[in-house]
């Protein structure tokens, strides 16, 4: 899981309960309101788990496990790819300290929010993810 140049940013769907976490951003003016998987980018030497792990740990003061990936990237901007592992809550609950709000979004509410453009290619996957979780759960 590593961007073959540049910087590598790891977003995390965080899945509970049949719904995915999703936060919204107070920088920079251009994706303030837009919403987002929490994450942020990889430091040099540090693997993507690890640096998502972190990240949401500096954002939302909760622990999260990585459970596996959303298939493909998406550049962000020049320079920038974006990938979305999938996780789980492990430690405590999610509170932002960096974004204004953060959601639990079902598999029909996906669509409810303005997600951040390079975000817009995970839901699919993401979707099909949560109505299982549905399923499974009766
Ligand atoms: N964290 C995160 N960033 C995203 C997503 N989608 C997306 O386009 N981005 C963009 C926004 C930023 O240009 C870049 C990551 O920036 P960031 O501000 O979250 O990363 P960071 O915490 O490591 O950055 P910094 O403030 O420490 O410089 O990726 C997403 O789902 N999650």
């Amino acid at each position: 899981m590593t961007a073959p140049d540049g910087i590598l940013v790891v977003g995390a769907a965080i899945l509970h309960e049949g719904r995915v976490l999703a936060a919204r951003r107070t920088t920079p003016p251009e994706a303030a309101g837009a919403w987002e998987f929490p994450g942020g980018k990889v430091e040099p030497g540090e693997d993507a788990a690890t640096a998502v792990v972190r990240e949401v740990r500096e954002e939302l003061g909760c622990g999260v496990a990585v459970t596996g990936r959303l298939a493909g990237s998406q550049p962000v901007k020049p320079g920038y790819t974006l990938e979305v592992v999938t996780a789980v809550l492990v430690d405590g609950e999610p509170v932002p300290h960096e974004h204004d709000a953060v959601r639990w979004l079902a598999a029909d509410e996906l669509d409810a929010v303005r997600w951040l453009a390079p975000d817009v290619p995970f839901l699919a996957e993401l979707r099909v993810l949560l109505d299982d979780a549905e399923e499974a759960a009766g």
